[in-house]
């Protein structure tokens, strides 16, 4: 049985970082994954924190930092972004950081867009990886998640499942993206807090805490590493507006 997690206190903004993941946490799900929408008050909430903790704020995601850019606009590039599940990463101050593309992320983008297009279920492509969405046939999530799987051992990759996908992707992982992010000066010596919904920010939450941080669960209670939860994305802003105006 786990133990309830309350609401994250307010920390002095000016002792923190913070590592924000995006879908399902800054914001809500939508039925495809290129239907997300950046609301104006998100918008006008991120440029808020980040200029009331400069350098401070970071998104943490498994989306590509090319993604991000299409939902966020101008203001992610002056933010720290890790992207890919840690994969890549760009800093105002360091650049972009972006391994090639493979042959074997090429060949296994491939196979799943066969899967795919043969299925009818949505194939989303992205720069380190390329993911399977059954959102719309959830029947199909065994025959996906496997064949996924398959695809990712054939070619030496990583199988990712997320929330109604599955996806094929390069090594890595939030938690080793948070910590390469942390070494930026302007995150030197600040605790960081790491907010996440899904299986993938636990690592992300586990790396936070073990740099003195702290990980804040979005969404229903379950088995986490983190140390604090709130109920959804609304709350997290109602609690980020919160931080802003402390800051
Ligand atoms: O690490 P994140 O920022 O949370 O990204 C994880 C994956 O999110 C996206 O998929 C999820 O969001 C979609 C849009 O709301 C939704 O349709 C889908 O069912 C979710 O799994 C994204 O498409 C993936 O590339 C990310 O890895």
């Amino acid at each position: 049985m786990t133990e309830a997690l309350l609401p994250p206190p307010l920390p002095d903004p000016a002792t923190i970082a913070l590592y924000l993941d995006f879908d399902g946490t800054l914001v809500d799900l939508a039925d495809r994954p290129d239907a997300v929408v950046v609301e104006s008050d998100l918008a006008d909430l991120i440029d808020r924190l980040a200029t009331a903790m400069p350098g401070r704020v970071a998104i943490v995601s498994g989306r590509s930092v090319a993604q991000l850019d299409g939902f966020l606009g101008d203001r992610a590039t002056g933010l720290a972004v890790s992207g890919s599940h840690g994969a890549e990463r760009r800093t105002p101050a360091a650049g972009h950081v972006l391994p090639e593309r493979s042959p074997a992320l090429e060949a296994a983008a491939a196979e799943l867009q066969a899967f795919a297009d043969l299925n009818g279920i949505i194939f989303e492509a992205k720069s380190l990886g390329a993911g399977l969405h059954f959102r719309q046939r959830p029947e199909l999530e065994q025959e996906a998640t496997t064949m996924a799987a398959r695809v990712a051992d054939t070619h030496g990759l990583t199988m990712q499942p997320g929330k109604m996908m599955a996806e094929v992707r390069l090594p890595g992982d939030k938690g080793a993206g948070l910590r390469s992010l942390a070494t930026d000066d302007a995150m030197t010596g600040m605790l960081p807090w790491f907010f996440g919904d899904d299986v993938t920010d636990e690592d992300g939450f586990a790396a936070a805490a073990a740099l003195g941080g702290a990980g804040v669960l979005i969404g229903p209670e379950r088995e986490t590493q983190a140390a604090y939860r709130l109920d959804d994305v609304a709350a997290l802003r109602i609690w980020l507006n919160e931080l802003a105006d402390a800051a």
